[in-house]
C-alpha cells in the first residue's frame, strides 16, 4: 500500500532548510505508512502568505511552518487550523508538554492551556561578535559588552579601527524592538502584549523605547551601527566578516560555523545598565507547526491526520530534538533534549552554545512583559516597525515620531483584527 503523503511547507533558508529537509528524510526512513514532502516556500512572511491563499484555493499543505509572530493571526483562524490537542488526541498519539520548557509550550497554547501548534524550532535573539576585530580594536574578546553603554563604547573603538559598520542586526522589529521591550520588562503592548485579549492597544512609545530608537539613529548617522534591511536580510553580514557585533537568531550559528573564517563568540543580548530590574528573560522567536484543513470545507481524512500526528511524534523525540539544537543553534524545546546535550558534553565543546537558553532564563520568573506577543496582524505591525525604522534612517524622523507612528499605525492594525475576528 502507498504511503499517506503530507505536504509540509517551510521558510527556512540554506543551510537550515537543508538541514530541516534533513529530519523530514529522518522520518520517512523509520516507517513506511507515511511519506512528509517538504518544500521551500521563501521567508517566513512569504511561507504564511502563500499557505493562507492555498487555503483559500483549496489546496492548503497539510502542515505549515509558520514564525512565532503568526501566531495570534493563526489562533484566531478557526476552523482552518486543526489544533494539535484534537489532532493528537483523534490519532491516539500522545506526547508529553509538559517535559517541554514553559516559555515555548506557552507561547503556542491557547489561554485555556491547550496546544494549538506544535513547536519545534524556536530560537532567541543573540550577540554573535567577531574576536579578531575586538582585538585590533584593542578589545577584549573574552570579555564581551554587557550592556548598551558598554557597546557604544565598544563600537566606537571598533570604528576607530578601522572597521567600516561595526554593528548590525538581523530582525529590526523582533531584536530591537520585541527583545528590547521583553529585557527591560517594558510592554510592548496592553493586556499582556496582547495574550489577555484581542482588544491590545501598541505602547512602544514609551521612553525606554524612544531613548533606544533615538540611540540607533545616532549611531547609524555616525557609521557605527548599519542598517542592513528588514527581517533575515542582514544575516549575512557576520558571517561574512563585514561588522563585528551582530544581533541576530541563535539559528545563525548553523551558517556562522560554516562560513566565518574568524574567530567569533556568542553573547546576551545587551540592556540599558540604569534600568531597575533589567535584564529580564529574551523572548523566544523561530516557528512552529501548524496543521491545517485542505480548504474552507475541510478536506482531509483521518488517515492524514494521524500521519500528520506521527510526524510530530518523531519531531518531539528528544534525540531529534536535541540533534536539530546542537547542528543549528535552536534551543531544545524540552528539557529532555537539554538534558540529551548536555550528556554529550556539547556546551563543554562548543563555548558560548548554551548563551540562548541562559538568556532565556535570565532575570527569574517571567513577567506580562516577558511571555512574547499574541497580537493579530502582528505580521503586518512588523512591516509598519520596519518602515518608520527606515524613515528614521533616512533622517525624516526621531525616535519619539517613529513610535508614535508605530503606536498609530498599529492600532489601525489591531482594531481592524479585532472587528473582523471578535465572537
Ligand atoms: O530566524 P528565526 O527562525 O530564529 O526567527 C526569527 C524571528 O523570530 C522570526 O519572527
Amino acid at each position: 500500500q502507498a504511503p499517506v503523503e503530507i505536504q509540509f511547507w517551510h521558510g527556512l533558508p540554506q543551510p537550515l532548510g537543508g538541514q530541516l529537509e534533513q529530519i523530514v528524510a529522518g522520518f520517512n526512513a523509520s516507517q513506511a505508512g507515511v511519506k512528509v514532502v517538504p518544500s521551500f516556500r521563501g521567508s517566513y512572511p512569504e511561507t504564511m502568505v502563500a499557505a493562507i491563499a492555498a487555503f483559500r484555493a483549496n489546496a492548503a499543505p497539510h502542515v505549515v511552518q509558520m514564525f512565532e509572530v503568526g501566531t495570534g493571526t493563526m489562533m484566531a483562524a478557526g476552523r482552518a487550523v486543526k489544533p494539535v490537542h484534537e489532532l493528537l488526541s483523534e490519532a491516539g498519539v500522545t506526547i508529553d508538554f509538559n517535559d517541554y520548557l514553559p516559555a515555548v509550550r506557552g507561547y503556542y497554547q491557547a489561554s485555556d492551556g491547550r496546544q494549538m501548534s506544535m513547536p519545534f524550532n524556536s530560537s532567541t535573539a543573540v550577540m554573535w561578535y567577531n574576536k579578531d576585530h575586538f582585538k585590533r580594536a584593542g578589545l577584549n574578546p573574552e570579555a564581551p559588552p554587557k550592556t548598551w553603554e558598554e557597546v557604544a563604547e565598544a563600537l566606537k573603538k571598533l570604528k576607530a579601527a578601522g572597521i567600516a559598520s561595526p554593528m548590525t542586526t538581523s530582525w529590526p522589529a523582533w531584536i530591537q524592538v520585541e527583545q528590547v521591550s521583553a529585557i527591560h520588562n517594558v510592554p510592548l503592548a496592553s493586556l499582556g502584549n496582547g495574550f489577555d485579549g484581542l482588544g491590545a492597544t501598541m505602547q512602544v512609545n514609551n521612553p525606554l523605547m524612544v531613548r533606544h530608537m533615538n540611540n540607533l539613529i545616532a549611531w547609524q548617522r555616525d557609521g557605527l551601527f548599519k542598517y542592513g534591511g528588514r527581517d533575515n536580510a542582514p544575516d549575512a553580514l557576520f558571517p561574512a566578516g563585514e561588522v563585528s557585533i551582530a544581533m541576530a537568531s541563535s539559528g545563525l550559528r548553523s551558517r556562522i560555523t560554516r562560513e566565518a573564517r574568524f574567530e567569533w563568540g556568542t553573547a546576551m543580548l545587551p540592556y540599558y545598565g540604569d534600568v531597575a530590574g533589567a535584564p529580564h528573560n529574551s523572548i523566544i522567536g523561530g516557528a512552529s507547526f501548524w496543521a491545517l484543513n485542505r480548504g474552507p470545507q475541510g478536506g482531509r481524512n483521518a488517515a492524514e491526520w494521524k500521519g500528520v500526528a506521527e510526524f510530530y511524534r518523531y519531531l518531539s523525540n528528544p534525540e531529534i530534538d536535541a540533534k536539530w539544537h546542537m547542528e543549528t543553534g535552536y534551543v531544545p524545546v524540552r528539557r529532555a533534549s537539554y538534558q540529551v546535550a548536555k550528556s554529550a558534553g556539547f556546551y563543554e565543546k562548543n563555548p558560548g552554545s548554551d548563551v540562548p537558553i541562559e538568556q532565556l532564563l535570565r532575570g527569574g520568573e517571567m513577567t506580562p512583559n516577558t511571555r512574547g506577543i499574541r497580537l493579530g496582524g502582528y505580521v503586518e505591525i512588523r512591516n509598519i516597525v520596519q518602515e518608520e525604522m527606515e524613515k528614521s534612517f533616512q533622517g525624516q524622523q526621531n525616535g519619539q515620531q517613529a513610535m508614535d507612528a508605530v503606536v498609530q499605525r498599529g492600532n489601525a492594525v489591531l482594531r481592524n483584527f479585532e472587528r473582523q475576528n471578535r465572537g
